[in-house]
């Protein structure tokens, strides 16, 4: 391990070898501590070693002052890092929370505790361990009670790094027991036991506390030491871990050692008590702190990326201060990917340096984004850190993850202060025109959604039913041809159908279009779906920088577009001519006094004429595009999400299908009063939120509000967070339809039977435009579409469970991924393979 600091007198004085005789004492020497105790500092032989340690004490504790008999204080005994600064620092002196300070400096000449191996480059082999752990336990048991009066059952022990790893490797094995030690904390270190243990430690309250970039040998030792003390201390609450601060080696407070292990101790007892949130229990979250979690998983499994180990932290408006408490940061975990255990010297060096800069560049956004199944680290974030955390974004950026019910519905309802990223605004500009409701913001925004709101309502969305109910037949038809054309094996991807289907729906139903027929535009759209299904690190890093390019950088940029880019812009031109020819002759119609059609773009180029705050023509044609984009995808998906659960549960396929046999013919039903399908598309749209999450970012400085309290690093308790100009936001939809506390503690389970009996959340809590679901968000940006998505997906879902019956094939794995919506991805790609049988 690198020297955590050198006194270089100190080292000297080591190498020379002076003893002060077997068992003979040092002169002490006094001076006064921070908090105005005293501190003794001297020197005694054990088993031939210099033993060096400073204790701070009230006076009325040094036993030179007369002290006799049990003190009432404890001892909180620290054990430096290699190199020996936080000894000669001496960060925890005086006397916190009844335990009095203590450093102990090791007998090693090169100031390793446990000693060293000339034959190691790992810094983890101490040979010394077993006789300085021996020497440690005689200097606590025999010497300390000579010079202060202390409770000796009260003695905790703290590791810093190469301290760490003595303790957790030898004396807490060997003389946790003896000394009946309440508990320690393992300070950026942690090492497998290296003797057997002696006695029962399993009531020894213990922490690991490292960072996200400690050193890339403890990225491999601590959750190794985790796992062994795992199987030691069972008690779930006594054995925690973070390590979350996002810094280097021992940098707790994210600034730098001698400061981070300076926060440690002053945090010793909140940590040790549990009352400081940083500490998270082990057992439960293997996942996170065990070693095998430095393994990527997934679409990401290429090794190189240090997804894991790059952190999170709650409370994080602290952290956009700068204010020191935010140090001992939350969430994250000890593991990081990329580092290679056979490697050796230089090559080690240059990979972990890689990963490095790769995890810098990316921050937490490769778990988030491309993590597989999608939402499995934030879900698990949420549990640990709670409801408002804070991720990294590229380049470092503070992202804070919300999905506090309170804290979203401030958010959504002040559309002016969180306003959309400048990310997802080029995005949109760039591909759906600087009309597309998805892109204007403020007045706009109003006028506009004021004109389109009388086409997206209950009567007009009714009116659809005879247009949703062809799309559906159609389908049914296609699979009918397609299966009798599969000699023997049932299994039909049903993807591309389920697309080409909400295509025709939203074509024919909103934008009055007949797409099907037109197979260019049919083919373009599917290019676009399957670009948009490619998630990759390069997109991820395109997305990280778009913000930072300037404007008129970005125009010459277009000129010379991606191949990528390049279909959207084709895609964007060709949506374009069609939308002008289609709404002029829908103005023409109009202006010749023409019935206008059920579309609901004839809707609302009839209501845009009476409207005294028209749109634009050029608006109107950017809401054909947006319309089609946003309508197609969202709806296909919700709808294949809805049949593999199906597939997965035959009883909810019997169900439903009784229910729909019992409704009637498809004409004559108000599908509103199904409640089993009804229980079923919520939730679907629960716990597959096609639109998984969304981004704003504070337009000035502003105060998030809090469901419940949080209490940070240091202790303090807020109830809202301060946030600055520019933090970003992550909306995150899909936790907030995980949270217990509002979904009860079955939150995660798919279980459509919660919508029947009633056990889903109050009134109280209400998000969302349709049963306290953010899937189609809330406040003035709500998803405009949703009674028609919600009309859709009931008939065609009725349609298809009446004709057909469906079930999983063995032999292929669907994953939720993240890839704009959420998509069932198969290893062959954007793909949903169920046996389907015709009834
Ligand atoms: C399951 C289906 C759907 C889901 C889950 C969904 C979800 C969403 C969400 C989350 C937003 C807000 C995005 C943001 O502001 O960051 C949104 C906005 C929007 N959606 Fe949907 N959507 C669905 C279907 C549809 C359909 C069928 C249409 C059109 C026919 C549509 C049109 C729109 C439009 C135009 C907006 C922009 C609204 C505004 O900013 O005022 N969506 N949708």
């Amino acid at each position: 391990l690198p020297v955590d600091g050198r006194d270089e007198m100190g080292v000297l004085a080591r190498k020379t070898g002076k003893k002060s005789g077997k068992g003979t004492a040092s002169t002490p020497k006094v001076s006064t501590a921070t908090d105005g105790s005293t501190i003794i500092d001297q020197t005694v032989v054990i088993n031939g070693l210099n033993m060096r340690f400073k204790v701070s004490a009230p006076s009325t504790e040094l036993v030179a002052n007369g002290a006799q008999g049990t003190g009432t204080l404890g001892l909180n005994v620290l054990f430096h890092g290699d190199g020996g600064q936080s000894f000669f620092d001496f960060p925890n002196q005086g006397v916190n929370s009844n335990l009095m300070g203590v450093a102990l400096l090791t007998p090693d000449p090169g100031l390793r505790w446990g000693g060293s191996d000339p034959n190691d480059n790992t810094g983890l082999v101490r040979p010394d361990g077993a006789a300085h752990s021996a020497a440690v336990n005689q200097l606590l048991t025999t010497v300390l009670p000579t010079v202060v009066n202390f409770d000796s059952s009260q003695i905790f022990l703290e590791g810093v790094s190469g301290g760490s790893l003595l303790l957790s490797g030898f004396m807490i094995p060997t003389f946790g027991a003896s000394l009946a030690v309440p508990g320690a904390i393992m300070g950026c270190g942690g090492l497998v036991p290296q003797v057997p243990v002696q006695g029962d430690i399993s009531g020894l309250r213990l922490h690991f506390q490292s960072t996200t970039d400690d050193l890339a040998s403890l990225q491999q030792s601590i959750p190794q030491a985790i796992k062994a003390y795992e199987q030691i201390i069972t008690n779930t609450t006594l054995l925690t871990a973070d390590a979350s601060p996002v810094g280097g080696h021992c940098e707790f407070d994210e600034k730098d050692f001698v400061s981070g292990v300076q926060l440690l101790t002053d945090n010793f007892n909140s940590i040790i008590t549990n009352a400081n949130p940083v500490a998270h229990s082990v057992v439960g979250h293997e996942d996170i702190y065990a070693a095998d979690a430095i393994q990527p998983q997934g679409s990401i499994a290429d090794g190189a990326v240090g997804q894991a180990g790059t952190a999170v932290q709650a409370a994080g408006a602290t952290a956009q201060t700068g204010a020191a408490e935010q140090a001992t940061g939350q969430a994250g975990t000890v593991a990081q990917a990329g580092t290679d255990q056979t490697a050796t010297g230089n090559t080690k060096a240059t990979k972990s340096d890689l990963a490095k800069l790769i995890a810098s560049l990316f921050g937490n956004l490769l778990e988030i984004i491309l993590w597989v199944p999608y939402g499995e680290r934030q879900f698990q974030w949420q549990k640990t850190y709670g409801m408002l955390y804070r991720t990294k974004g590229c380049f470092g950026e503070n992202r804070l993850m919300i999905s506090d019910p309170e804290t979203l519905k401030h958010v959504l309802s002040h559309p002016a202060t969180y306003m959309k990223s400048r990310q997802q605004q080029l995005v949109n500009e760039t591909g759906l025109g600087s009309g597309s409701l998805l892109f204007v913001e403020g007045d706009a925004h109003r006028r506009i959604r004021a004109v389109m709101n009388p086409a997206f309502s209950a009567a007009s969305i009714r009116a659809l039913g005879p247009t949703l109910r062809k799309a559906a037949r159609e389908i049914s038809e296609l699979w009918e041809a397609l299966l009798e054309c599969q000699a023997s094996d049932d299994v039909l991807d049903i993807y591309p159908s389920l697309h080409a289907t909400t295509l025709q729906a939203v074509g024919e139903g909103v934008v009055g279009y007949n797409f099907q027929a037109d197979k260019d535009f049919a083919a373009r759209y599917h290019n676009l779906v399957v670009i948009a299904a490619d998630r990759s690190k390069t997109s991820v890093l395109t997305d990280g920088i778009l913000p930072y390019i300037p404007r008129p950088v970005m125009k010459i940029l277009l000129k010379f577009p991606p191949p990528a880019v390049g279909k959207l812009l084709e895609f964007k031109s060709a949506i374009g001519t069609l939308a002008k020819k289609l709404i002029k002759d829908k103005m023409d119609a109009l202006e010749l006094g023409v019935e206008p059609e059920k579309d609901l773009m004839s809707v609302l180029v009839d209501s845009n004429s009476q409207s005294t705050s028209k749109m634009t023509f050029e608006e109107i044609k950017d809401q054909f595009a947006t319309i089609t984009v946003a309508g197609e995808d969202t709806t296909a998906n919700t709808v294949a999400w809805s049949l593999y659960e199906l597939a997965k549960n035959p009883d909810l396929q019997q169900k439903l299908r009784a229910e729909l046999d019992e409704a009637g013919p498809a004409d004559s039903i108000d599908y509103d009063r199904l409640p089993v399908l009804n229980a079923l598309i919520k939730e679907v749209l629960r716990l597959y939120s096609t639109v998984p999450q969304t981004e704003r970012v504070a337009a000035k400085d502003s105060v998030l509000p809090l469901s419940q309290s949080i209490t940070t690093s240091s202790g303090k308790v807020i109830t809202e967070i301060p946030v600055k100009k520019g933090q970003h936001l992550i909306i995150a939809i899909s936790s907030y339809h995980r949270l217990t506390s509002v979904w009860g503690a079955d939150a995660e389970e798919f279980k459509p039977s919660r919508w029947l009996d009633g056990n889903v959340p109050s009134a109280g809590t209400s998000l969302g435009p349709y049963s306290n679901l953010l899937s189609f968000l809330g406040g003035s940006r709500t998803c405009i579409g949703w009674r028609f998505s919600i009309a859709e997906m009931q008939i065609i879902i009725s349609e298809l469970v009446r004709k057909f019956s469906f079930a999983l094939p063995s032999e292929v794995e669907v994953q939720r991924t993240f890839a704009i919506t959420l998509v069932p991805m198969t290893a062959d790609g954007p793909r949903l393979p169920l046996r389907v049988v015709r009834l």
